[in-house]
């Protein structure tokens, strides 16, 4: 088990490349369950999470095959093996085996997913999908079970807007007799990227970034070759990363429009941002103002840049309110941020930060994958060096970070941890 140190101090400056993105990948493979030959897609982030859906794909008989940041999957011998405990509890994306797997076999068991725990992830709205294309949905003892005779084609409108529950919607229909419609749909770009593969594989989905998504079932999907978009949330992470310790920093291969509702509290911080095609300039003017932030659906500011961007609040002037209205509980790195030395109030589902204030290095565990990020951000601002524990959730999302950091001039190094280091973390 390892640990990262990070020395603060040292101004970022140079390009960072980014990878594909993972709220993407996460769909994607599973997606291709449903083809019925080779499917090849490119582009994928080297990071935990990918693998780990890659091993569930083998369990269910599939053949799959890495050549970098490329994976050949050939479907043609899966079959609808129950997953109801195991590789499925290490993630939440596990649950578009559910769609997928229904939308092949009509049938599917799969235990309920993990993933980082950001207060309650009901799939309320999953289940509502499938049942309404069919199935039998029961949950018996933590696993969802899910039988159809045969999928017809429904109109579903999703009481919350939901990116998993319009992705997995979207598996469990493109093969449903007849036609779908998803009303309240989400828009993220990730749901444009998984519409994207399924049309390369035959299917017929229309409205994908709007609120309503048609589908019109076809009988079969093939197999096909997709390229990954960038991940627009590592690209907010270095960008956020830049605004908090860079001098120049170029966040390379982004497609800037997934990220202006970032990139716009950034300029009203101060920070300069420059767009072009495929990158981002960020230069930092001190000192940075205080701004206040509500996470929304997209195109509102993203949850999962709430952490990361909590951090750089505490280095603006006067008082900056984050508000997660879509996890609010997705709390955890304030604790972590508070024994850095950080000033934070927590009122409802809002962090109130007031700043600036010069962050200390401390001994601090990463709770999940953003709170990491968010950890790694403090760290390099701090004085002195941080030591940053549960590296396991960092390395679910972000491909060789250490590395991307290190190449922008950072201190950053991994070490293992001692046995006793391991027993204190285990009991933390
Ligand atoms: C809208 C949004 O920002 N979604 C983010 C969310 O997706 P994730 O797929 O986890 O969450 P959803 O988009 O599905 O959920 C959005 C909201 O709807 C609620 N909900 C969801 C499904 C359901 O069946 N019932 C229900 O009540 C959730 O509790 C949440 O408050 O986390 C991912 C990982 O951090 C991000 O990449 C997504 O961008
Ligand atoms: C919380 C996240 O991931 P997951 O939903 O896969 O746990 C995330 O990507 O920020």
């Amino acid at each position: 088990m390892q640990k990262m140190l990070v020395e603060g101090g040292e101004l970022l400056n140079g390009k960072v490349r980014i990878s594909g993105a993972k709220n993407s990948a996460v769909a994607l493979l599973p997606a291709a369950i449903l083809a019925d030959s080779d499917v090849t897609i490119e582009g994928l982030p080297e990071i935990s999470d990918v693998y780990t859906l890659g091993d569930l794909l083998e369990e269910i008989g599939g053949s799959v095959a890495w050549d970098g940041q490329t994976v050949h999957i050939n479907p043609e011998n899966m079959v609808s093996m129950p997953l109801p405990n195991g590789k499925v509890k290490q993630l939440r994306a596990s649950y578009y085996f559910m769609g997928a797997m229904l939308g092949k076999f009509n049938k599917a068991v799969i235990g309920l997913p993990g993933g980082c725990y950001l207060g309650p992830r009901p799939i309320d709205q999953h289940i509502k999908g499938f049942e309404a294309l069919g199935a039998e949905v029961t949950n018996e003892q933590g696993a969802i079970y899910l039988r159809a005779k045969e999928l017809r084609g429904a109109r579903i409108y999703l009481d919350v807007v939901s990116v998993g529950a319009t992705i997995n919607i979207m598996l469990a229909a493109v093969k449903a007799k007849g036609k779908t419609i998803i009303e309240n749909a989400a828009k993220e770009p990730e749901i444009i990227d998984v519409a994207t593969l399924l049309t390369n594989m035959g299917a017929k989905i229309k409205g994908v970034g709007t609120d309503v998504i048609r589908i019109e079932g076809v009988a079969q999907l093939h197999g096909c070759r997709h390229t990954i978009i960038p991940d627009r949330i590592e690209a907010g992470t270095y960008a956020i990363t830049a605004a908090a310790q860079g001098k120049e920093v170029i966040v390379d291969n982004v497609i800037p429009q997934h990220l202006e509702s970032v990139l716009a509290k950034l300029r009203e911080m101060g920070v300069t941002v420059e767009e072009s095609d495929e990158q981002l300039l960020i230069m930092p003017k001190n000192p940075l103002k205080s701004v206040d932030v509500k996470t929304l659906v997209y195109p509102g500011f993203p949850t999962d840049l709430q952490q990361p961007f909590t951090s750089l609040l505490t280095k603006a002037v006067n008082t900056g309110v984050i508000t997660d209205t879509i996890y609010s509980a997705r709390l955890k790195h304030i604790d972590e941020l508070r024994r850095m030395n950080a000033i934070i109030k927590v009122e409802g589902g809002s962090a109130i930060i007031s700043g600036p204030v010069q962050l200390q290095g401390a001994k601090v565990k990463a709770t999940d994958l953003r709170a990491g990020a968010s950890l790694i951000i403090a760290g390099l601002m701090a004085n002195g060096i941080t030591e940053i524990t549960g590296l396991e959730h960092i390395d679910r999302g972000y491909e060789k970070i250490t590395e991307k950091l290190t190449n922008l001039g950072a201190n950053v190094w991994r070490e293992e941890m001692t046995e006793q280091e391991i027993l204190q973390f285990q009991n933390s």
